[in-house]
């Protein structure tokens, strides 16, 4: 059993050359297995296509030094423009056989399945890399239609073998029951690039929080 770090970008990026020193030291900060590059308001008004792609050709380079993979939200054409190692798409962006007809075979490819186990089964007969479950905990970032319950990770965790990502209003504080349910990984936003000490803090916590949930003994067995 192990879960690692997603991270999500913050909704707009105002400096870049700011942003990038904070994307290396969150990176460095950890085991971050993942980034998603998601310029996108809480209404789901994205950012132009020309601020992505430029947010890109500064961060994909420093993902690639660490072997973190680099993904874009939303769009496999900008993904592919880009050069990121694939996408995560939403139940209403790209379906998942056209971004991996248009990215190839080599791509990651993550699709959003809510609170569904059956958006999850047809995500992963359609070639998905990685199903992606939320919202958990509320959440400033965006305006999630659907809660979802730890449950859903441990039974997808139990019955499947196609990674998942947990995500929504995730902390250091309130992970440890999704790490302990069998999530593969931990998508997250707010509360790295918000946390008053800085990123690089946030995901140390992350770290540790991770660490504990997954060495405490299962439930019910104590002494
Ligand atoms: C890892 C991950 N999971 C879920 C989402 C949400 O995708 P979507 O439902 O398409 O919503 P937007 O992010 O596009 O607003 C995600 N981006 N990443
Ligand atoms: C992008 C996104 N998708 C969600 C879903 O439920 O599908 S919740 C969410 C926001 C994630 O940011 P934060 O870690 O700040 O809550
Ligand atoms: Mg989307």
């Amino acid at each position: 059993m192990s879960c690692r770090l997603y991270l999500v970008t913050p909704p707009r990026i105002a400096d870049l050359a700011r942003f990038a020193a904070d994307f290396e030291a969150a990176l460095d900060a950890g085991d971050v297995a993942c980034a998603q590059l998601r310029l996108k308001d809480r209404d789901g008004t994205p950012a132009p296509d020309e601020e992505i792609l430029r947010a890109a050709a500064a961060l994909l380079p420093l993902a690639r030094a660490r072997e973190t993979a680099f993904l874009v939200n939303d769009r496999p054409d900008l993904a592919k423009k880009a050069g990121a190692d694939g996408v995560h798409v939403g139940q209403q962006d790209a379906a998942c056989r056209d971004a991996r007809a248009l990215l190839g075979p080599d791509a990651i490819i993550g699709v959003t399945c809510h609170d569904s186990k059956h958006l999850a089964m047809i995500a992963g007969e359609e070639g998905a890399d990685y199903v992606a479950f939320g919202a958990f905990f509320p959440t400033d970032t965006k305006e999630a239609p659907t809660r979802a319950d730890p449950a859903l990770i441990e039974w997808w965790a139990y019955a499947t073998t196609l990674p998942c990502v947990a995500i929504g209003g995730i902390t250091p504080e309130n992970c440890g029951v999704l790490a302990r349910a069998g999530a593969d990984y931990l998508a997250v936003c707010g509360a790295v690039w918000n946390d008053p000490d800085g990123p690089a803090a946030a995901v140390r916590r992350f770290e540790a929080a991770i660490r504990a949930a997954q060495e405490a003994p299962p439930a019910g067995i104590s002494g």
